[in-house]
Parts: structure tokens; sequence; C-alpha cells
């Protein structure tokens, strides 16, 4: 601006606004009024001005290659919130600017932050919300890649190629976004523009919720932690998976169950077989009794007898007879005399 015009500089933070005050002394600089406003509310207390920098307040996830901390930092709701904060003040420099300036009616949005949320989203936005369109700037800076036009499963407008990312890995700089806007026209639209962001709110694996499988119910395997008095046994588990099945193939309405036909009370119940009946019996029989793996555990700890190899055993029987039959031959021996 070489010194002329008026230049209005603001910064929410007053340290801020003393390092700005310093850099326009330092400069030499005597067309800058410097405010510390809530840029939100600034359309309000300033006249239409020609063009707008919004350098705005973002994660930082571009300087990370400087400040590893931003990994650490920044959770999943700040990028939610610097993004919203980030269409609010965007909005409010649009608000700012005079469409039919002579000289102007643009508005530079930027950040030192590579999501999405924070820079195609935020531009988005203000392409439904305002009457702006994105202009090219390539002639003044030739580099950078395009913006993103589709991000997984977000949409963008698709002249949101003119926007310009920069990257750490491939310029040699802090991750960088730039947006320019021309604003056409002062109004502000009633209603936000058709949404082309289409969020597809297909959950993941949607294609499997069949009906069968919707009704059907999933059988989890019970976990170490599951409460005593609610453990299944085999059988039952078996019971209950043969039930699902039968559940998800419509078994129930087809065949409906023997005794509901004969107005039986106990409906739920299904005839049992020969073998299942002494498995039955086989484990009322077992209830109550000693737990084996626990009387095991005792027998382990309990000294033992060394057991002795076979060799060992026989000579120790050989041994035992032999001494017998000297017990035999003395006790005759003595009968003798
Ligand atoms: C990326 S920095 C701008 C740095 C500045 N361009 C410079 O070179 O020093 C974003 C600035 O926005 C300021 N800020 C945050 N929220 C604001 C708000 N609601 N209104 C105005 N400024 C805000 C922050 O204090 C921060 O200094």
């Amino acid at each position: 601006m070489r010194n002329t015009g008026t230049l209005f500089a603001n910064d929410l933070r007053r340290d801020r606004c003393k390092a700005l005050v310093a850099n326009v002394h330092r400069l030499g600089l005597t067309n800058v009024v410097v405010t510390n406003l809530d840029g939100k509310k600034l359309s309000k207390m300033l006249p239409r001005l020609d063009r707008v920098l919004l350098d705005a307040p973002c994660t930082g996830s571009g300087i990370i290659a400087r400040d590893p901390s931003v990994k650490v930092k920044r959770g999943q709701k700040d990028f939610e919130n610097h993004s919203r904060l980030q269409k609010e003040l965007l909005a409010a420099a649009i608000d700012m600017v005079d469409a039919g300036s002579k000289t102007g009616g643009y508005v530079v949005y930027s950040t030192c932050s590579v999501s999405v949320e924070e820079n195609e989203a935020v531009v988005d936005h203000a392409l439904k919300t305002r009457n702006v369109e994105l202009v090219s700037f390539t002639s003044s800076v030739s580099f950078g890649v395009e913006g993103l036009t589709k991000y997984r499963e977000r949409r963008f407008h698709p002249s949101l190629n003119l926007t310009r990312r920069y990257y750490p890995h491939v310029h040699n700089m802090d991750g960088f976004f730039v947006a320019k806007l021309k604003k056409t026209s002062n109004k502000v639209p009633e209603r936000a523009k058709k949404d082309r962001a289409k969020v597809d709110d297909k959950e993941w694996g949607e294609e499997h919720w069949t009906p069968a499988f919707m009704e059907s119910v999933v059988d989890f395997e019970a976990t170490s932690g599951q409460a005593a008095g609610t453990k299944k046994t085999a059988r039952e588990k078996k019971r209950q998976h043969r039930q699902n099945l039968m559940d998800a193939r419509g078994f129930q309405q087809k065949y409906p169950p023997r005794s509901e036909s004969a107005g039986m009370a106990n409906e739920a119940e299904e005839p049992l077989s020969k073998k299942s009946k002494l498995r039955d019996k086989r484990e009322k029989r077992t209830q109550g009794q000693p737990n084996n793996e626990l009387l095991d555990a005792a027998n382990e700890q309990r000294p033992r007898r060394p057991v002795l190899p076979n060799t060992a055993k026989k000579a120790k029987k050989v041994v035992k007879k032999k001494s017998n039959g000297m017990v035999k031959r003395q006790k005759a021996e003595a009968k003798e005399s």
C-alpha cells in the first residue's frame, strides 16, 4: 500500500497487539490502526473495506515440523472448534468488504493448518452462505498444490481447486493453505445455497444388515468377567445358537412349535432325545459335588512317594521275597530245635 490509504490490523489478544504495534513502528508505517477486538464483531464497528486478509486462528497442524507438541496438544474437538470459529470469522470478514469496491472486493483466507476441516470445509461453507466466488492467484504465487474438491465422503465446490495447499515435505515450508475470494454482492443470502458436501451417512458394513441379520440375536461368547450366575453351559449355548439360526430363517412362523399348537403351558420346551436326557441326568448328579479341578490342584501340592523305576521295583520285590524265605526258614529251624 506504500503507506497510503488506511490499514486496520486487529487481534483478539492484547499481547499480540503489542507486538503488532512494535512491528508497525519498526517498519515506519503511518497508515495503520491497531484494534484489539473480536473479529466476529468487527464488521459492525468498521466502515466497509476494499479487501481483508484473514490469517485465521488454527490448530497449527501445518507447523508440526517446528512444533511437534501440536501432535499431542490437539484433539478432534480442537479441529471442530477451530473450524466453527473460522467459519464465523470468514463470514464476518466477507461482510466487512464492499462488493462494489473499484479496487477490490476481495478476501484472502489463510491458515497454517493442513486439515480439511479448517480449510476447504470453511471456504465451501462461505461459498454456500455468502455471495462470493473463488478466484485464482497463481499470477502472483505460482507454486502450491490445488485445494481438495473431495475428501473421503465429503464433496466440495469444484472451484475449490483454485485454492492452494503448501506442504512441508513438498515445498520446504510450514504447511499452509490460501484461498482468494471475490465478493459478488453485498446481499447476504437468506438461505444457504444447496448443500454439495453430501455426507454419506451410511454406516460401515450397512450392506450386511439384511432383515434376517437384524432379527437374529448375536450370541457373544461369555467373558471372564461374566457373573457366575449367568454363565451358560455348552449345551445352553448350542441351543441358543440353534434358536438364533431358526429365528433368522423364519422357522418359528413357518413351523410353530408343537407345544403351541397343542396348547401346552411350556411353549419353549423342545422334546429331549435319549442322549440329552442322559446328559441332563449326569449334570444333575454332579451338581453340588466338589470341583475336580480344585481337588487336582490340592493333590498336586501334597508330598508324594518317590516313583521308583521298574528295575528298582523288581529289586525291592526280590529282596522282600528273599527276606520272607529267610524268616520262614528261621521259624522252621526254631521248631525243629
Ligand atoms: C495465525 S495467528 C495470526 C498471526 C498474524 N498474522 C501474525 O503474523 O502475527 C491468528 C491470530 O488470531 C487471533 N485471534 C483468535 N481469535 C480471534 C478472534 N475471535 N478475533 C480476532 N483475532 C483472533 C489470535 O490471537 C492469533 O494471534
